[in-house]
């Protein structure tokens, strides 16, 4: 399948680049479709992410078989949401954010346009359920926001529509962290705590005859265990496998697992502030709670 590059849209006679650089650099606008002089986002820069840009592409919002590039388009949109970033969409970036909210996209008659009626992204949204209507009709809302999301159906936005935007940046900048992974300081932190609870777990009486008699490659081992911490903490689909199934034939037993627990905790106590810790160790015994009737034969 041939797709076709489309043209950076223009901010007629409006320079992000030229305010972007007024900002503080952690607060860089990413765009989600090529602008000039703002870079585009990926799922791995959104947590530098300041705010983002939702340009007018004309590419297709409501019918995307066959468009594995709308759908990551989409599931870049929804991760914005879910971090609460400040979002600008007008034109088919519109119906996207709306569709995303959950609203229905239609096509539409292009109209004749006026100060009510900017000209129309051929494929145009409700406005999503919640949402402040700013201009135009419920069923064909020219301006709307939600949260921090602001959209402009118009194919061309108004100058002044960005330079609030931009202007309104600086307050609005979100702290949500995007997954429970960046919550307690993202990969590198948890690795940290996991060297540090194996640690104490081999050289521990109960467990360390456990461990020595079975995990040989102890890098490898780190490394499993890490990806299954990272999936299990929104990081991304890293580990699969059973974890009643690795477990099965160990002969844990209770008390191995309450020591386990406990050196988990402290492992995660000396390296976390409390409030990430106490969510690391219970997602630990909600997890242990699992592996208990196997434990108590
Ligand atoms: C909530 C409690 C526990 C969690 C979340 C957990 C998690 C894991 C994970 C993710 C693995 C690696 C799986 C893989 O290789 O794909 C693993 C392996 C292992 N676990 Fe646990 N574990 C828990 C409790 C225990 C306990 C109580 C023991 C007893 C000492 C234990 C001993 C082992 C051993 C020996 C292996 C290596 C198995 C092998 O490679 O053959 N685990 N565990």
């Amino acid at each position: 399948m041939t797709k076709t590059v489309p043209e950076p849209a223009e901010l007629a006679g409006f320079s992000v680049q030229g305010l972007d650089a007024l900002l503080p650099a952690t607060l860089r606008l990413q765009t989600l479709s090529p602008l000039p002089g703002v870079p585009v986002a990926a799922p791995e820069t959104l947590a530098r992410c300041g705010g983002l840009l939702v340009p007018h592409d004309g590419e297709p919002v409501a019918d995307v078989r066959d468009r594995p590039d709308r759908w990551a388009a989409l599931a870049l949109v929804t991760q914005a949401l879910r971090r609460d970033l400040p979002v600008l969409a007008w034109g088919s970036g519109a119906a996207l954010m709306a569709r995303a909210l959950g609203a229905p996209v239609q096509a539409v008659h292009v109209q004749a346009a006026g100060p009510q009626h900017p000209v129309q992204s051929p494929e145009r949204a409700g406005a999503p359920r919640g949402a402040t209507l700013l201009l135009g009709s419920p069923e064909a809302p020219a301006h709307w926001q939600l949260g921090r999301v602001r959209a402009w159906a118009g194919t061309e936005l108004p100058a002044e529509l960005l330079a609030a935007f931009l202007g309104a940046l600086p307050q609005e900048r979100s702290r949500r962290p995007g997954s429970p992974l960046e919550a307690l300081g993202g990969e590198a932190t948890l690795r940290r705590v996991l060297t540090d609870f194996y640690d104490r777990a081999r050289r521990d009486e109960l467990l360390g005859p456990v461990f020595g008699a079975h995990v040989t490659d102890w890098a490898a081992h780190l490394d499993q265990v890490t990806a299954f911490w990272v999936t299990m903490l929104g990081g991304g689909a890293r580990w699969t496998g059973h974890l009643g199934g690795v477990h099965a034939g160990l002969g844990v037993q209770a008390q191995h697992l309450s020591r386990w627990l406990e050196l988990f905790a402290q492992a995660v106590q000396a390296h976390l502030p409390p409030a990430a810790a106490a969510d690391l160790i219970r997602r630990a015994e909600t997890m242990g709670a699992r592996l208990g009737p196997r434990r108590q034969r």
